[in-house]
C-alpha cells in the first residue's frame, strides 16, 4: 500500500523505533553559470534506527544529491537534517559509491583495514574484524591480492567488506550493484542482506531497480521527477531473513513491485515529458 505524504509523519511518530536521521524541508540548489538548478526540494524523510531504507526515483531527480547530502559531503540550501551518532569513537557514516571505489596500491586486506587503521584500532581486533568480513564476501583467498587482480564483483565486494568493517552507524549506498552483471549483482545482493541481517546498521540505499529494492529494504521511498522531493513511501512486509529464490518466487513480491511501478512509472514518464521524449 503507497503512503500519501500527509500520513508519513504521522506513521513514524507511530512507529515505535526511535529516528536515527530525520530530514525536514531539506531542498539544494546548485548555481550552474548564472542559472539554478534544484536539485532536491521540500525533503522531508526519517529513517528509524536500524531501518533499510531503499531509495528510487527517475533519473536525475536526486537521489545521489540527497545521498551526499545525507554523508555530509554536500550542504543543503534549506531545511535541517538531524542524525543521531551512539558511539563518537566509530564513524557515523560510510559510503559505498557504484564504481568500486577501492585504492589501488593496496591489497584487499589493507583495504577493508583502512578505516580500522585510521582509527587506531588494535592491531588483533583489525585482524579479526577484516579475516571476519573476508570470510562474509567470499574474499578469504584473495587477501593478498591487488585490486587490479580481481573482478568488478570481486572489487565492489571490497568496498562493501570496507564499510561494514569500519563499523559505521549509517550505510550510505550509491547504486553499488549497478555496473555489475545480474549473476554477480544477484549473489552481492544475497551477501549484503545476509551481513545486514546480522548487523542490523541504517542503511540508505539508492538503487534504480525495484526488484532490487524489494529484496533488501524495509521500506521503499519513491521520488518525484526532477526536482526531487518524496512522493510516498511503501513498508515491505516480506519476512526476514530473505533469500532471493523465495522473495520473487512469493506473491507478495509481485504485488508490490506493480504498486510501486505504479507509482514510479508516473515520475518517469513527466521525466521523459520534460526532457521531450
Ligand atoms: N554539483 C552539481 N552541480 C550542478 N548540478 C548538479 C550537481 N549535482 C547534481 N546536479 C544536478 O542536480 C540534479 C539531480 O542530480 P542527481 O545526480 O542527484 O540525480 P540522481 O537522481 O542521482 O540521478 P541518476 O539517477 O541519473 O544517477 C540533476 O539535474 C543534476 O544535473
Amino acid at each position: 500500500m503507497s503512503l500519501p505524504m500527509e500520513n508519513l509523519n504521522r506513521i513514524e511518530i507511530l512507529q515505535p523505533k526511535v529516528n536515527k536521521i530525520v530530514l525536514q524541508g531539506i531542498g539544494k540548489q546548485f548555481k550552474v553559470k548564472k542559472n539554478i538548478v534544484t536539485a532536491v526540494e521540500h525533503v522531508d524523510l526519517a529513517i528509524a534506527e536500524g531501518e533499510f531504507v531503499c531509495i528510487v526515483g527517475p533519473s536525475g531527480c536526486g537521489k545521489t544529491t540527497l545521498l551526499r547530502i545525507l554523508a555530509q559531503l554536500e550542504q543543503p540550501s534549506t531545511g535541517s537534517m538531524n542524525m543521531i551518532h551512539h558511539n563518537v569513537n566509530k564513524p557515523l557514516n560510510s559510503m559505498v559509491f557504484q564504481e568500486h571505489a577501492v585504492f589501488p596500491w593496496m591489497t584487499v586486506k589493507k583495504n577493508i583495514a583502512y578505516g580500522l587503521n585510521m582509527r587506531k584500532v588494535p592491531k588483533r581486533q583489525v585482524e579479526e574484524t577484516v579475516n571476519h568480513f573476508l570470510a562474509k564476501t567470499g574474499l578469504t583467498k584473495f587477501a593478498n591480492s591487488y585490486p587490479h587482480q580481481l573482478s568488478g564483483g570481486m572489487k565492489q565486494r571490497v568496498s562493501v567488506a570496507r564499510a561494514f568493517a569500519n563499523d559505521p552507524e549509517i550505510l550510505l549506498m550509491d547504486e553499488p550493484f549497478a555496473a555489475l552483471d545480474e549473476q554477480n549483482r544477484i549473489i552481492l545482493q544475497q551477501e549484503l542482506v545476509r551481513i545486514w541481517e546480522e548487523s542490523r546498521k541504517t542503511v540508505a540505499f539508492i538503487t534504480h531497480s525495484i526488484d532490487e529494492a524489494i529484496f533488501l529494504a524495509d521500506r521503499i521511498v519513491v521520488m518525484t521527477a526532477h526536482p526531487g522531493t518524496i512522493k510516498c513511501s511503501f513498508k515491505i512486509d516480506l519476512p526476514r531473513p530473505r533469500r532471493i529464490e523465495e522473495v520473487r518466487n512469493s506473491p507478495r513480491f509481485q504485488e508490490l513491485f506493480n504498486e510501486i511501478w505504479g507509482m514510479l512509472k508516473q515520475e518517469v514518464e513527466k521525466t521523459k515529458r520534460s526532457e521531450g521524449l
